[in-house]
């Protein structure tokens, strides 16, 4: 099976997982890139089966408007049943790294909200140990040179993602040449940054469900109680 699909394969199995658990009330938290967007086309084909959505990004906003799906203001929802997003990295412990789409900051906030977190991934995404992939940091544009430094002090090297203005209107920093061992202490680490949004390590809050697409189906992992 190519990359693509196994992501659809995995869209499809979120939908599956979904679909008995929908209300005509029912507003699904939708999340950002390639993967999360195989998600957003098979959800459509069940639009009358659920009220709407709420989007991480504002390219996922528009994918969902343009298959006819409501968008709500996160602020206008009590609570979100669902969240389904993608990953740039995975662990087995289902803690995360993302942001590689720069959409980590509102990502994150939906994934606080939501009740259970759904993350779709190909089986490339799984890793032993978090940080071969590029750890992304969202900043304010004034604090960038200074949040640099600090981020070297603690052993990573910083690259500016030159030309990419998050929706948020701030920029990112990718972390290269980061073992990350302990994932939660490095998230809250980076979060006390002064100039740190956001960082694209989901461990105070990872996945509660890995659904990964390989080429013998998809596998459904849980995060070890
Ligand atoms: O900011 C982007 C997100 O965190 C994406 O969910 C992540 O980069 C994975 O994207 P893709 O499914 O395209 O690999």
């Amino acid at each position: 099976m190519t990359q693509d699909e196994l992501k659809q394969a995995v869209g499809q199995a979120a939908v599956d997982i979904l679909l008995p658990n929908l209300q005509d009330k029912s507003v699904i938290g939708v999340g950002t890139g390639s993967t999360a967007n195989c998600f957003i086309d098979a959800l459509a084909r069940h639009k009358g089966f659920f009220d709407g959505a709420v989007a991480s990004s504002e390219a996922t906003a528009q994918r969902l408007k343009a298959h006819g799906i409501p968008v709500y203001d996160l602020n206008s929802v009590d609570s979100l049943d669902y969240y389904v997003d993608g990953a740039d990295e995975a662990n087995r412990h289902l803690e995360l790294i993302k942001g590689g789409g720069a959409a980590l900051t509102r990502e994150k906030i939906v994934a606080a909200v939501a009740k259970t977190f759904i993350c779709i991934a190909d089986q490339s995404k799984l890793v032993d140990t978090l940080g071969a992939f590029p750890l992304p940091v969202e900043v304010i544009p004034m604090a960038r040179s200074h949040v640099a430094r600090q981020i070297v002090k603690l052993g990573g090297d910083p690259v500016y993602r030159e030309g990419c203005v998050t929706d948020n209107g701030n920029v990112i920093l990718d972390v290269h040449n980061l073992l990350i061992t302990d994932p939660r202490g490095l998230e809250e680490q980076l979060n006390a940054i002064v100039g740190v949004v956001c960082n694209g390590l989901f461990a105070a809050r990872p996945a509660d469900i890995l659904l990964l697409g390989t080429a013998d189906g998809v596998q459904t992992l849980k995060a070890p109680a």
